[in-house]
């Protein structure tokens, strides 16, 4: 049956009047009569009792103590809905001409000003504050009534116990029976404790439903190549090296961009764009040819050695992805093992990289600031030698500001001049005869467009599409025309589900308990959160221990890695772990110290047991994490290229891969097309989940018991929170860090990420809390700046694209102060440092206060 949501609160009475059996059937008039004369004829006098007349009028209703409601503040949504918003005033009734008690009905109330009109048929009453005319039946119980929507037949009521009313702190204990009572009486004073199933927006989108013939599975777009003549040997490499391939490093045969990239830079001099989509394997599409044309050079016992010079540099934005590329090269060059490669990324004292600089290098993988740091001060570094400049990963490169150093290095290399004969005996004419420059990026954006003014001289464009071979392309820079757009891995599984803010966090778990059931299905899953105080709440409160009823179960949890590094990083996620399938939970975000960030991956990435990193964007950029399966969006990225980096993070090189993003009913449901532009097949290729379907298959039960399941978890994690100052400060910083971050989605989108509709009450509810938005104020957290008018001046020039960066509202400054808090503890170089902190200084003067890298 349709539930009109028509609710009623029936509690019970010691009163024997009030005793009387449930009238049932019929009219509701019928009904009422029935009632009145079950009740005698003073029933009303019953039920005005406590009426005051002293000339004022007193008001009965929801709100009734609040009378003449309050003016509701921006920001001062509550959980409970019916305390949020001021309801219209003829929802206020003079007590003096109030229906009698039985009749009381809510009138209809406006939707809320600043969220999607909702259905407007579905109230539920503070229980608290109970209209004086409440009609109470057996059982203290307290009952929704639900309606057919349709035919408004109110001869068949649905009494559903499972969907609870909203209560506010004071309801008298036992009045409402199932776990909301408890926490209703336990609730402290201006407390909310609010219901999750009703009162939540619904979508605004018609949904199509998926197509009922099964569709193709799409071929992966960034697997090796299975055509025959694609081998390692016919792209130009020589045998010893695919050998090595094959056999150590089980690479039978190149990928696309690989394909496209080999053959261009072993035969041609030329500057190189290479773009590909994530997964594709970019890394050994530069470094393949560089290894390939260093190993030509050694003929016989004439070989380069370690002090013949630096070859090459490759430049890579953290010193997280220079580490990988480095191991990366170090798995190569076992078949070559006279080719030295080292890094320079700080992290160490820079005394001993000096020494191994000292000791020869041939080729050299680090971080613009320290390699500027090194070019400056360290008189070993020549870079006379070099032939290959690569800058891996520029749109970062960009994004952190390293475009100045960048520019330096590229000077640098350039004035000296180059040897291209002979070195000491061996045989230069197989490298190149002049330097060349490869920038490498998954995206096209502006900012990689400046790098490669900076760096590149009529380069080549080296993009593959291997859904048609034939279109291998090698194209001149700046050919618009052809220009492909970046697009997410064809076999990735993209889904988005439209979850309500309050339910947010109880279908994250939902999702997370169903992925982890059973022991295969899933073995690694990444949640992406917006800001570090987000990510240390949803660590916390997933590994809390469980409560004392599922505790009796005695369940085997693997071993943590031991050590000092990780013990508050690494824990057993017992939300989601079951007696067959136990799960270890990971953090990481920015404001983590560098070796911690680095032990905790390391952990993550070796992990033999089913595992789950909640973690920020840190994260998100071309690190090669193995076997991860699912990757979860909780909070939107902040810009669409961040979603394609984020997702990209499983299928990779051609393996399976699954993802989804959380939205909030309403505008956000605008980035559905988004997410369909990185698809061929557009919308079809993505799959729509509701709230109520996640939360079943998490929860399980027959019929609706997943409701009870979920709301029984809810407020068990509320009651976590509120018991702890500790937990309860850690909620109240993610909530408003979360709310901050959300402020900085990019300008162009704004307007589907909108501060004006984002329901700041649900939200609480979806880190545990039940205080009032407004009353959660943090130490150390400052409060937002932007005032009301702030948000929707700037609401409106996100709207019409002229938002100005400079007098930008607080929200593009904190996007800024985003990127640079993000890898903040990853820059390197004292030189780097202050530049950063500079720029945070000009960017922000909130930087200390603000904690969502
Ligand atoms: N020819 C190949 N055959 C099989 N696996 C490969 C091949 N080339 C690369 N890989 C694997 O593919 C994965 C992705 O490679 P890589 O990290 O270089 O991708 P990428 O394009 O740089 O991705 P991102 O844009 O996310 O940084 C790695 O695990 C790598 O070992």
């Amino acid at each position: 049956m349709a539930d009109d949501g028509m609710l009623m609160n029936w509690e019970i009475s010691d009163t024997p009047i009030f005793a009387k059996p449930t009238v049932q059937g019929g009219r509701w008039k019928d009904r009422l009569a029935a009632k009145r004369q079950a009740r005698g004829p003073h029933s009303r006098e019953i039920f005005r009792e406590g009426r005051q007349d002293n000339g004022k009028e007193e008001y009965i209703g929801p709100n009734a103590s609040e009378h003449p409601p309050k003016k509701q503040r921006f920001d001062d949504h509550s959980a409970n809905d019916d305390i949020q918003h001021a309801p219209p005033a003829e929802e206020y009734i003079p007590r003096s001409r109030a229906p009698p008690a039985e009749e009381y009905t809510p009138r209809t109330r406006a939707p809320p000003r600043n969220r999607p009109v909702q259905e407007e048929s579905r109230r539920s009453f503070v229980a608290g504050k109970l209209p004086l005319g409440s009609i109470s039946i057996g059982g203290g119980a307290s009952k929704k009534i639900t309606f057919d929507d349709d035919t408004r037949d109110t001869r068949k009521p649905y009494v559903d116990d499972k969907r609870k009313p909203f209560v506010a702190g004071k309801l008298p204990a036992g009045s409402i029976n199932n776990g909301m009572s408890k926490e209703v009486a336990a609730a402290k004073p201006g407390q909310v404790v609010s219901s999750l199933f009703t009162f939540n927006p619904s979508s605004k989108t018609k949904f199509e439903e998926p197509p009922e013939e099964a569709q193709e599975p799409a071929q992966p777009s960034n697997a090796p190549l299975t055509d025959e003549m694609a081998t390692f040997v016919n792209l130009g490499l020589s045998r010893r090296l695919a050998a090595h391939l094959s056999t150590k490093m089980d690479m039978k045969a190149p990928t696309a961009i690989q394909k496209a990239a080999i053959t261009q830079m072993i035969k041609d001099d030329s500057d190189a764009f290479i773009q590909a989509e994530t997964g594709s394997g970019k890394t050994l599409a530069y470094l393949l040819p560089i290894v390939e044309r260093l190993l030509a050079m050694s003929k016989g016992d004439a070989k380069i050695h370690r002090d013949s010079g630096i070859f090459a540099i490759i430049l890579a934005p953290t010193r997280e992805l220079c580490k990988q590329i480095a191991g990366v090269l170090e798995r190569l060059l076992r078949c070559a093992p006279w080719i030295v490669g080292t890094t320079v990324i700080g992290g160490e004292s820079k005394q001993s990289e000096k020494a191994r600089l000292r000791k020869g290098v041939n080729i050299l993988i680090a971080t613009p600031g320290r390699l500027s740091d090194h070019l400056d001060n360290t008189e070993v570094l020549k870079v006379a030698q070099v032939r290959w400049l690569v800058l891996d990963e520029g749109d970062r490169l960009m994004e952190l500001g390293f475009e100045e150093e960048i520019k330096g290095i590229v000077e640098r290399v350039r004035r000296s001049s180059l040897r291209v004969e002979t070195l000491n005996g061996i045989d230069l004419t197989a490298l190149p005869k002049r330097r060349i420059t490869v920038l490498c990026s998954a995206t096209m954006k502006m900012n990689v467009q400046r790098l490669g003014e900076i760096s590149l001289t009529d380069a080549v464009h080296i993009q593959a599409d291997p859904a048609d071979e034939d279109t291998l392309k090698v194209l001149p820079a700046g050919d618009e025309t052809e220009e492909k757009k970046f697009s997410a891995p064809a076999q990735l599984k993209q889904a988005y589900a439209v979850v309500p803010a309050k339910l947010r966090l109880v279908t994250l778990a939902s999702i997370l308990k169903r992925a982890f059931a059973r022991r295969g299905s899933v073995m690694k899953a990444i949640v992406f959160i917006s800001c570090a105080d987000s990510v240390d709440f949803h660590f916390s409160m997933f590994s809390r221990p469980p409560p004392p009823a599922e505790g009796d179960t005695v369940i085997e949890r693997p071993e943590l890695p031991k050590g000092e590094l990780t013990k508050d990083t690494i824990a057993h996620g017992t939300t989601f772990s079951s007696d067959t399938n136990s799960v270890v939970l990971h953090r990481l975000h920015g404001s983590l110290a560098q070796n911690i960030r680095t032990a905790t991956l390391k952990a993550f990435t070796q992990s033999t047991e089913p595992c789950v990193l909640i973690c920020t964007d840190v994260a998100s950029r071309g690190l090669d994490l193995p076997n991860v399966d699912y990757v979860i969006e909780y909070d939107p990225p902040f810009s669409a290229e961040d979603h394609l980096h984020r997702v990209g993070r499983t299928a990779r090189a051609g393996r399976e891969g699954r993802a989804l993003i959380f939205l909030l009913p309403g505008e956000e449901e605008e980035y559905i097309s988004i997410l369909a532009s990185g698809y061929k097949e557009g919308k079809k290729a993505l799959t729509h989940n509701t709230a109520d379907d996640l939360l079943r298959k998490g929860f399980g039960g027959t019929g609706r018991e997943w409701e009870e399941r979920a709301t029984e978890w809810q407020l068990e994690v509320e009651r976590w929170t509120q018991e702890s100052p500790k937990y309860l400060e850690m909620a109240r910083r993610g909530y408003q860090s979360h709310i901050r971050a959300y402020a900085t989605h990019v300008a162009d989108e704004r307007h589907i990420f909108n501060m004006q509709t984002l329901h700041l009450g649900h939200l609480a509810k979806a880190f545990a809390l039940r205080d009032k938005p407004g009353s959660i104020k943090v130490p150390g957290l400052r409060p937002a700046k932007m005032t009301k008018a702030d948000r929707s001046v700037a609401a409106r020039k996100a709207k019409r694209g002229e938002v100005d960066v400079d007098k930008a509202p607080e929200g593009e400054r904190v996007r800024k102060q985003r990127k640079l808090d993000l890898d903040m503890p990853t820059v390197d170089g004292n030189d780097a440092a202050r530049r950063m902190k500079k720029k945070m200084k000009e960017h922000m003067a909130v930087a200390s206060e603000f904690n969502i890298g």
